[in-house]
């Protein structure tokens, strides 16, 4: 991987996560390129070549990474195989909801283009993304290790044997930090609202997310385990889980998982067939 160039189409949020993960973790600099047609995504960059002209970025690179959004997946992968070289690069598509089949027509017409479909997540940009990835037949033995090398660098990597279990993933870990990330938000004002102090509250929020994490990780015990130990027999949890429960937590969570994975699956017809 070291050696390889990496060109990332789309210098937004997701690429933005992933490149800086990639420089943090040793890779250097000039193996890195970014291409956005928007200037200003560019502007407060990492120290990375940054073109405005996606064909001029992709030449000569060992990887592209797709990484604009799905609605523009289709316009830009027609536009890149118009430049492709007879012996095409391998592909990562980071998009929610685009089949490997619509970037292989798109990329390759009738010609079979190695692609792998990666859905990761933003903390990447921390090491600690988590990415699930699937490969298309057409990726040779060296492409997969160096897709799963370049994953890897930036957190934890599952490969998928079915596609079709993608739009799951996107539901749970791609859109997952938000998730995390809100119930921090309530924690935090909730905090407030009792009367601590904001800065107390967010700085206690932040420690408990990432020490429950932390101690879930490393310990050999599952979360309802763990979840009991803090859980003590007519105190102050139970009062709390209670409420949760009572509201029926895990039907909401339900309902909120399976939006976003119809919402992954709707986007594939949307943006791909059709397209
Ligand atoms: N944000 C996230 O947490 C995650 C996002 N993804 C996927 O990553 C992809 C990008 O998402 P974000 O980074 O959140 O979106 P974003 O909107 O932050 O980034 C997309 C970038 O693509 C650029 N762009 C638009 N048209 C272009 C073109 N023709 N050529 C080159 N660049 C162009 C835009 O200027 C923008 O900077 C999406 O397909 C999304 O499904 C996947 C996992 C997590
Ligand atoms: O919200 C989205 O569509 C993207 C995919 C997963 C996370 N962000």
């Amino acid at each position: 991987m070291k050696e390889s160039i990496i060109c990332f189409i789309g210098g937004g949020n997701m690429a933005s996560s992933l490149i800086g993960g990639l420089l943090q973790t040793g890779v250097s600099a000039n193996n890195l390129r970014v291409a956005d047609t928007n200037p200003n995504a560019l502007a407060s960059y990492f120290p990375i070549q940054t073109y405005n002209d996606n064909l001029q970025a992709i030449q000569d690179a060992n990887v592209i990474v797709l990484a604009v959004k799905p609605q523009q997946m289709a316009e830009v992968a027609k536009s890149i195989a118009t430049a492709l070289p007879e012996h095409p690069p391998l592909f990562i598509s980071i998009a929610a909801g685009i089949r490997i089949a619509d970037l292989n027509r798109w990329l390759g017409k009738d010609r079979a283009i190695p692609i792998v479909r990666v859905m990761p997540n933003t903390p990447a940009l921390v090491q600690s993304g988590a990415s699930a990835l699937c490969a298309s037949t057409h990726v040779s033995k060296q492409q997969h290790e160096l897709a799963e090398n370049i994953l890897r660098a930036v957190g934890l990597t599952v490969w998928l044997t079915d596609e079709n279990m993608m739009d799951a993933v996107t539901a749970l870990s791609g859109s997952g930090p938000a998730y995390f990330f809100l119930l921090m938000e309530i924690l935090e004002k909730t905090g407030v609202q009792l009367g601590l102090p904001q800065e107390t509250a967010r700085l206690l929020t932040l420690q408990t997310a990432f020490g429950a994490a932390k101690m879930a990780l490393e310990s050999s015990e599952d979360a309802a385990t763990l979840r009991a130990r803090v859980t003590s027999k007519g105190g102050t949890t139970e009062q709390a889980i209670n409420t949760l429960q009572a509201s029926d937590i895990q039907a909401l969570f339900d309902r909120a998982l399976q939006a976003a994975q119809t919402r992954a699956t709707s986007m594939a017809d949307e943006y791909g067939e059709q397209a």
